[in-house]
């Protein structure tokens, strides 16, 4: 693999960067030092880059505080080949973001073809929503204990539930002959969604180097939006197999069997094994994830781990929870971590996207494209494109980068499907759509053009970016917070999935489509002025980011920082010496 990851040694302080902030155009780091054999030194306000005594350490760079008081993070990152240990973990984790893409993408077809197959009779449109929702309802009621299940199970353990979940939920619907079967084995699988959900993306986080933590945490998602076209693929196979549904249901075994048996021959994270005192292996599992480095490098890691590990008082777990959950809301670097995560979820799903994947199909018909899986694959093929583009360019380009395009792109698309469906004329009867206006489709036309752009912004932006939740939590509070951030996800997507044909019944298509647009632009400025960017630093150094403030102008200095230290280290084969100290 050609993706080497320079190794770093820094400590940060979580104290003065709203300092930094305050006059951020002065943000930047100096550099001073003694002596060329002796230690180099940069600064930035209150950060410190030393390097410690050549002697000993020739190729080590730590960021310090200037105040020991504020001693709370320490870092060190390794400078070797991404390891196959680190892909194959990666790869194995994202299976769940499969699953959560193949469970909620192939049940639109599975409802066409499923016919009298329950029951004995056609399923209301009541009864289609409820099985529909059922997994979503599912994955909003366990995302909400999965974060504290994680810090007391296991990351490793708890993936290995969700397949159990899988297999049940499964097994019920594949045999369903009655509505409520079919809902309850939704409602199931909707337990192991919700905890992929939650856990792949934080499993990928606590074990990736961090300059590209992004992507790999990205690549869950692209196996969640190729989750969904192959769900899609697969049901417009399907459609007309007699029982075809059931195929299709029967099909999301086989990742669920790969993932299970791989994490039978997996370690967790080396971060849990911390919290559980259980150093030895979390030393293993470092030492497989960074073949090159050597035995000490590891040990001072583990080391550090462990000093950043300050486990939350309690007797007991409930009590041990209660506090993990006033800690969430009172420490305020983790308040803004849950105001950046919730909100960033909130924001993934209230603008609409889920909605309009659901809604995609009957639009092209009305333009004269006849098969609505077809349309359905057009659509959710861009989503995935776009989500490859996002991994190419999210710890590149960067998070908040990323987020401030796709966001101003979707609105324009919703404005220009707004002003389309106004001339179009398209009205709602119950579920059906009338077009008012006859003949003339180029309205219909510009719909579908600019609903392919809105998912392209969306895969880019949106659709990715709050994945990334994990890394915005301090490790103590990681689980809990990023269990509010998942069940706002998905309560999110409850609401809109409820509450989308309401709309269109009530405000219009045009009505919809501006009110989401409306949402888009507000979405806009939240991150413009809450979410910072947060590419290349380490898991721990993002809570000095957010210590006093949402610190946008810091965080994009010392990202940037980040990036130049690591290609300085690049150039120079992996080697920091002195100059690059001098240098930076
Ligand atoms: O990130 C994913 C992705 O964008 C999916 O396409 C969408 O259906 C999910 O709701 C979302 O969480």
């Amino acid at each position: 693999m050609g993706i080497h990851i320079p190794y770093l040694t820094s400590k940060t302080s979580q104290s003065n960067v709203g300092d930094a902030v305050g006059n951020a155009d002065s943000v930047e780091f100096n550099s001073e030092h003694d002596s060329p054999s002796k230690r180099g030194k940069i600064t930035l306000e209150s950060h410190e880059i030393q390097r410690a005594p050549a002697s000993d350490d020739e190729d080590r760079i730590q960021i310090k505080p200037v105040n020991d008081e504020d001693d709370t993070s320490v870092m060190i990152t390794f400078n070797q080949s991404l390891s196959p240990f680190i892909i194959t973990l990666t790869f194995v984790a994202s299976i769940s973001g499969f699953m959560f893409g193949y469970d909620t993408g192939y049940i639109s077809s599975a409802l066409i073809s499923i016919g009298t197959d329950l029951d004995h009779k056609v399923l209301t449109y009541g009864e289609k929503e409820i099985v529909t929702a059922a997994t979503s309802l599912g994955a909003l009621i366990i995302s909400i204990f999965a974060g504290t299940a994680a810090d007391i199970f296991g990351r490793k353990r708890c993936l290995m539930g969700s397949n159990l979940m899988f297999v049940i939920g499964a097994i019920l619907q594949v045999s369903a002959h009655t509505f409520w079967q079919m809902a309850v084995g939704r409602l199931i699988t909707g337990f192991g969604v919700g905890i992929g959900s939650l856990i792949a993306p934080l499993f990928i986080s606590e074990i990736a180097p961090k300059m590209i933590r992004g992507r790999l945490t990205v690549i869950n998602s692209l196996w969640l939006t190729g989750g969904q076209l192959v769900a899609y693929g697969c049901g417009a196979g399907l459609n007309h197999v007699n029982n075809g549904w059931r195929i299709l249901v029967g099909l999301s075994l086989i990742p669920t069997a790969v993932q299970f048996t791989c994490l039978c021959f997996l370690p967790d994270t080396p971060r849990y094994y911390v919290m559980k005192g259980d150093l030895a292996r979390a030393t293993e599992v470092l030492k497989r994830s960074y073949t090159d480095t050597s035995e000490e490098i590891i040990e001072r890691k583990v080391e550090e781990l462990v000093t950043l590990n300050q486990s939350i008082p309690g007797k007991n777990v409930p009590e041990k929870v209660w506090n993990t959950i006033k800690e969430l809301h009172t420490v305020p670097s983790n308040l803004r971590a849950l105001i950046i995560g919730s909100g960033l979820q909130a924001i993934q799903q209230f603008t609409g996207w889920n909605s309009l994947m659901y809604f995609s199909g009957t639009i092209f018909e009305t333009v004269g494209f006849k098969n609505s899986s077809a349309v359905s694959i057009i659509v959710s093929g861009t989503n995935f494109i776009f989500t490859l583009v996002a991994f190419f360019s999210i710890d590149k380009i960067g998070r908040r980068t990323i987020l401030l395009i796709g966001l101003p792109g979707m609105t324009m698309a919703l404005v220009v499907c707004s002003i389309a469906f106004h001339f179009l004329g398209i009205k709602f009867d119950g579920a059906v759509a009338v077009v008012v206006s006859s003949g003339f489709s180029s309205w219909g036309i510009v719909i579908i053009v600019f609903i392919i752009v809105f998912a392209a912004f969306y895969a880019l932006g949106i659709g990715t970016v709050p994945w990334q939740q994990s890394e915005l939590f301090p490790q103590k509070v990681r689980g809990i917070g990023t269990s509010y951030a998942t069940a706002t996800n998905w309560a999110g997507s409850l609401v809109i999935a409820s509450t989308f044909l309401t709309m269109l019944q009530n405000i219009t298509p045009a009505g919809t489509f501006a009110f989401f647009a409306g949402l888009s632009f507000l979405s806009t400025i939240f991150c413009y002025f809450c979410y910072p960017e947060l590419s290349g630093l380490e898991l721990e150094e993002v809570q000095t980011i957010l210590k006093d403030g949402f610190n946008i102008k810091a965080s994009k200095a010392l990202a940037k920082k980040r990036k130049q230290q690591v290609a300085r280290v690049h150039e120079l084969k992996y080697e920091p010496t002195q100059e690059i100290i001098e240098d930076i």
